[in-house]
């Protein structure tokens, strides 16, 4: 709901198709989702870093990163997260406008949500990439001890564990983070842009 009335929208005479041009290659979102220990950050930096090495603009926003700054208000709760998914969404759109690459890794555990980003973009610019890994190996894992916060019951709606996770039905890509390496994951993702000739 806007509480905007007074605002007029204002055409920019640099188009997202001339930035395009000028960088060399396309400009799409690249949306992981999976649960926390999955992967997202790892994979979403190391495929940046492979961008980078072959001249293409790319920006990772980080879960954990945005609620240092520009989500610092939101916590766990349905509408908080429903609400932090969707001021990325925005941003991303911002980034796909300037020319650039954009990586999310968010949990992002809710279907509509991630729609609702999907609907924002035009069509080919949202590629879901559902880092798909079981909970038990993300427990093992567990990078941050966090399950075992939240096993203990200190941390509560955590996701996968008192608050849900619904999985993508048709995400672009899939990656099983239990079954390939970072690198084969990176490679996954860098053969499905340039089989789209997005790079
Ligand atoms: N309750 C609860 N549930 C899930 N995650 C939690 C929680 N509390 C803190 N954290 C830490 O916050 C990171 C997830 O933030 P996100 O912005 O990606 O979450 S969401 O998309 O809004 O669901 C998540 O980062 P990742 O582990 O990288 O996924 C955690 O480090
Ligand atoms: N194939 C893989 N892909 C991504 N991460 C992996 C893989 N195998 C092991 N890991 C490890 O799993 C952890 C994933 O943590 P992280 O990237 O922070 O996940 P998330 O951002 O989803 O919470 C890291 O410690 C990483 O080194």
């Amino acid at each position: 709901m806007s509480k905007n009335t007074n605002v007029t929208w204002h055409e920019s005479s640099l188009t997202k198709e001339l930035r395009r041009k000028q960088n060399g290659h396309e400009s799409t979102v690249l949306w992981f989702t999976g649960l926390s220990g999955s992967g997202k950050s790892t994979i979403a930096n190391a495929v940046a870093k492979e961008l980078y090495n072959r001249n293409i603009r790319s920006y990772v926003l980080d879960g954990d990163n945005i609620r240092h700054g520009l989500n610092k208000d939101l916590g766990f709760s349905e509408e908080d997260r429903t609400e932090n998914i969707r001021r990325i969404g925005e941003v991303s759109k911002l980034f796909v406008d300037s020319g650039q690459f954009v990586l999310t890794a968010f949990i992002s555990p809710f279907r509509a949500d991630r729609k609702i980003v999907r609907d924002l973009l035009a069509e080919g610019e949202f590629i879901e990439v559902y880092i798909k890994c079981p909970i038990e190996e993300c427990e093992v894992r567990d990078p941050k001890g966090l399950y075992d916060k939240a096993r203990k019951g200190i941390i509560k709606d955590f996701t996968g564990i008192d608050s849900p996770y619904e999985e993508p039905e048709q995400p672009e890509i899939i990656l099983e983070s239990n079954r390939y390496s970072v690198e084969e994951c990176v490679e996954q993702v860098i053969s499905f842009l340039t089989a789209k000739r997005a790079i």
